[in-house]
């Protein structure tokens, strides 16, 4: 299956200082590369609270965003430490904590306000459309990729949107009423000006980075760990805010750990490399050993207890999806973790899984509760995680079983593998990206420790980008596999739960609600297509460049003729449509790429594409488009009545920049070095007839 490219690249930025504007934001992430947007909003979350504003930056380039996220995160920004990760998760993947506190019940998008009536491209359209910008506290993660894949857009291959500038295509002498694209693309009225030329007029950033660690990351640079965790949320132990019930799980932790692990696991360490023969493999890529002894279970329990009761407030939930337990790094674990992670546990992951583990440095690490009342079980998902160790801790609990379903990337990802029985200090290891969840308990308490490690140098490769997509071509799904809060046809196997059943199993509600509220709106914007757009047939209607009182008709006409498609098929509330509408307005985002790949340049222009079947239809007439001909190209299509085009085919109509002319070996500069979708090996899978990646 062919799949569409597009660089996400938005990044949001929690806890911007107030008073700090959004062109001086523009001005310190424009170091890293051309910036196309900055919007500023309260975190609603933190109302009241000074200094908790949030940015949405919005890069041309995703490596452009990507190094500014790894340059900037944790660090100072505008006068303060700030935290920065993608907007956005990928589908199907959990993010880490929220870093505000948030009660899950009321875990709505947050959009900031300034875009919610924006409507597309600056123009307000309808409340239907709106651009999604979305930097919702438990939907940020710190690698963001999407289904909706990659390649680089026109304008952020270097060279091509110069090209484009400097010769732009001439309008066809047979479409008199259309508009050739303007040279760099079109300002619509109401479109926000380009700020470099006033940028480069703003002194850039000092440039002292390893100097400007917050006091938190001060105090983390103490324990000898200068690397920022990408998951960061404070130690409140060395801040002095924390008094521990055993402090002894706080300090030294080379020598009080090793009395704390098991004896079989320590035999295994002590006879050296033979740590295989301490673990049992429970399914393919999934294994358990016993890791903790007694003292260190009830140990670490009677800790977290005392947190929960004397610092709860400092405290954050373990993750987006479960509410009940801590962050053990938050609390001061930290150096304990870090060791067992380092010292421990790297040989064991780098022998079984050599790819995630290599380079893994990085954890989150939390606490997670179940019992009747509060989280009962979690919904099925894939960790943030390179590798996941999960290891119970106790108490007395029966059900409470971990449930393994295939790798997201595999056909059988929604297949039943294995359920695993917890034991106290038994740990099991899998990858993140195992499909798993947590079975409801059915009486008692369950409490388990969970270590996400993340391994940078992987998740700079194009494995890592390969294994974060979901396998399309799915085997039918054990229910027990079905995940709620991903799964677009859950209700088609399996009732829709209760908010409440949903809330006591982790699922994000938000998450859900976004998807259907998406399903549900007629025209959607072309700059930022749902992934869908790569499985379901899509018109998409350009109108960039046009007056505002053209692509007001134009629009206004795609809007009834979607909304008559969707009623003849009997769409349903919150179902995925058979046929997607999209409009593009302005020519950002993913708008040139889908320019290409239907093969059209002028503006009005219309196409249906099949990325799917590889196929394109297009709309090609000396008439004018005015609604009665949008909606005969819609029914014809509907008919099977349209010339099909292969995407990518030598007849097709070149497109202002071709395909072919983007380089797989980008010819110089940094962007084409690193550009996470400029090259591939030659044991990779062939590109498609269309040149997608
Ligand atoms: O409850 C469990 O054992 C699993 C928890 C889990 O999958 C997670 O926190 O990511
Ligand atoms: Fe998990």
């Amino acid at each position: 299956m062919a799949t569409v490219s597009f660089p996400y690249a938005t990044l949001c930025v929690q806890g911007i200082k107030d008073g700090v504007t959004s062109e001086a934001l523009e001005a310190q992430f424009e170091h890293y590369g051309r910036v196309r947007n900055v919007n500023l909003a309260q975190n609603k979350n933190m109302k009241g609270v000074p200094d908790t504003r949030i940015a949405l930056v919005e890069f041309a380039r995703r490596d452009d965003a990507r190094r500014a996220m790894q340059e900037l995160n944790g660090r100072n920004v505008q006068g303060k430490c700030v935290m920065i990760r993608f907007a956005r998760s990928s589908p199907g993947m959990r993010s880490a904590a929220p870093a505000v506190r948030v009660d899950s019940a009321d875990r709505q998008p947050r959009v900031p306000a300034s875009r919610q009536d924006m409507g597309i491209g600056g123009i307000v359209v309808s409340k239907d459309v709106r651009v999604v910008g979305i930097c919702s506290d438990n939907d940020v993660t710190f690698t963001t990729f999407q289904r909706l894949r990659v390649g680089e857009t026109q304008e952020s291959q270097p060279g091509a949107a110069k090209a484009q500038r400097e010769s732009p295509k001439p309008p066809k002498a047979a479409e008199p009423q259309r508009q050739p694209l303007a040279a760099g693309g079109v300002q619509l009225p109401g479109a926000r000006p380009d700020l470099r030329s006033r940028l480069k007029a703003t002194p850039h950033r000092e440039s002292h980075e390893d100097t400007v660690f917050t006091t938190n990351l001060r105090e983390t640079a103490l324990l000898g760990q200068t690397k920022l965790r990408k998951h960061f949320f404070g130690d409140i132990y060395r801040q002095g805010n924390y008094v521990p019930l055993h402090p002894e799980l706080f300090e030294n932790p080379r020598e009080n750990l090793k009395r704390w692990l098991a004896p079989s696991f320590i035999a295994a360490v002590s006879a050296g490399g033979g740590l295989k023969e301490a673990l049992r493999e429970d399914a393919p890529g999934i294994y358990s050993f016993e890791l903790f002894n007694s003292e260190f279970c009830e140990k670490l329990l009677e800790e977290v207890t005392h947190a929960q009761q004397t610092a709860r407030e400092a405290l954050d939930r373990p993750n987006g999806m479960n509410r009940y337990g801590v962050v053990l790094n938050q609390l001061g674990l930290e150096p304990l973790i870090t060791e067992l992670q380092q010292e421990y546990l790297m040989p064991l992951m780098m022998a079984l899984y050599p790819q995630e583990a290599d380079g893994c440095r990085d954890h989150h690490c939390f606490i997670v509760r179940y019992k009747a009342g509060e989280d009962v079980g979690l919904d099925m998902h894939e960790d943030d995680a390179d590798v996941t160790l999960n290891v119970c801790l106790g108490r007395e609990f029966a059900g409470a079983t971990l449930t393994f379903c295939g790798l997201v990337t595999d056909a059988n990802h929604r297949k039943m593998q294995y359920t695993y029985s917890h034991e106290k200090g038994r740990a099991v290891l899998h990858l993140g990206r195992q499909r798993h969840g947590a079975d409801d308990i059915e009486s008692g308490e369950r409490v388990n420790f969970i270590l996400w490690s993340v391994s940078e140098k992987y998740r700079s490769s194009e494995a890592y980008q390969n294994h974060r997509l979901r396998s399309s071509s799915a085997d039918p799904p054990d229910r027990i596999c079905l995940s709620y809060t991903h799964d677009r046809d859950y209700t088609k196997f399996l009732p829709k739960p209760t908010k409440a059943q949903a809330i006591s199993r982790g699922v994000m509600l938000d998450v859900v609600e976004r998807r259907l509220e998406v399903y549900n709106r007629p025209v959607l914007d072309l700059s930022r297509p749902i992934d869908e757009i790569n499985s379901v047939p899509s018109v998409c209607l350009f109108l960039e460049g046009l007056p505002p009182y053209r692509q007001h008709q134009l629009f206004q006409s795609l809007m009834e003729i979607a909304e008559e498609v969707h009623d003849s098929v009997g769409k349903q509330d919150g179902e995925v449509p058979s046929i997607l509408f999209f409009v593009a307005v302005q020519p950002s985002g993913a708008v040139p790429q889908v320019r290409e790949l239907c093969a059209v340049t002028a503006s009005p222009a219309l196409a249906i594409l099949d990325v799917d079947k590889e196929q394109r239809y297009r709309w090609e007439s000396d008439k004018d488009l005015e609604a009665p001909v949008l909606r005969d190209f819609v029914r014809d299509f509907r008919e099977g009545k349209l010339k099909a085009e292969v995407i990518g085919s030598p007849e097709a109509e070149p497109p202002a920049e071709p395909m072919e002319a983007m380089p797989v070996e980008a010819p110089s500069g940094p962007s084409a070095s690193t550009s996470s979708t400029g090259s591939r090996s030659p044991t990779e899978a062939p590109r498609t007839s269309c040149n997608l990646l």
